[in-house]
């Protein structure tokens, strides 16, 4: 694990723009193309920021989400909706480069459409990223696996239904633990005092809460982390 110590989130930008252009570089030349998982929250304005900065062939990327919140498109709360009005516009992505989940469903039926989404889309069962980007909460919770949580345990399946998320809306998909710990590389991107205390608690004090068990196997793990989160390290 890296832990990257920034001075703000102008330089959160800058970072996430020089690795995310490497880590996309490396897989295009490599494999002749780039799969990311994208997350919600906080990091969706970095990125809108980042992405569209790097020099990269875009018609080779394959964008997912690391958690999907199971509204309209076009609601507030929709991570996708978000990266449609405010990404796709800056770079040459099209709207069916994007994984998105099944409209008008319930999450748990929307889970099971994402993982047949991903298989099309990853050419098998195997849903091995090139790179998560991930956020946390001020719980400790990760794309939608929040503590003391059943999802936490979860194995059975790549893609789980969570109809009881404590922070709203309710209603989610999400990649689970052996999914996110197949990835080849995950960066978090976390700033502001609000985190401080959690980013203690899992990088200083090793508490067993959710973000701190993103361990990818054999993969890259970067902690991304502004002063004010970094305050207690
Ligand atoms: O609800 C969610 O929360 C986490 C953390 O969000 P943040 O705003 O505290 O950064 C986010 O990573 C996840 O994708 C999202 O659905």
């Amino acid at each position: 694990m890296t832990i990257i110590k920034v001075s703000d989130e102008q330089e959160i930008i800058n970072k996430l723009t020089s690795y995310v252009q490497k880590i996309s570089n490396d897989a295009i030349y490599n494999r002749g193309n780039f799969y990311i998982g994208l997350s919600g929250g906080s990091v969706v304005k970095y990125l809108c920021e980042s992405l569209p900065k790097i020099d990269t062939d875009w018609s080779k990327w394959t964008l997912a989400f690391c958690d999907e919140r199971v509204v309209p498109e076009d609601s507030n709360d929709s991570t996708f909706g978000t990266y449609k009005r405010d990404l796709i516009p800056k770079t040459s992505l099209k709207e069916s480069q994007f994984v998105t989940i099944k409209q008008g469903v319930s999450a748990e039926e929307a889970a099971k459409d994402y993982i047949e989404k991903l298989k099309k889309a990853f050419g098998g069962d195997e849903f091995k990223f090139d790179l998560l980007l991930l956020g946390m909460g001020p719980d400790g919770h990760t794309c939608s696996l929040f503590p003391g949580h059943p999802l936490l345990t979860e194995a059975s399946v790549s893609v789980a239904s969570i109809t009881d998320s404590p922070k709203p809306p309710p209603a989610r998909i999400t990649l689970t633990f052996p999914v996110l710990n197949n990835a080849r590389n995950c960066i978090y991107a976390i700033s502001g005092s609000g985190k401080a205390d959690m980013v203690k608690r899992i990088l200083k004090d090793k508490e067993d809460l959710p973000a701190g068990r993103v361990k990818p196997d054999g993969g890259s793990l970067y902690w991304i982390v502004d002063e004010a989160a970094a305050v207690h390290l």
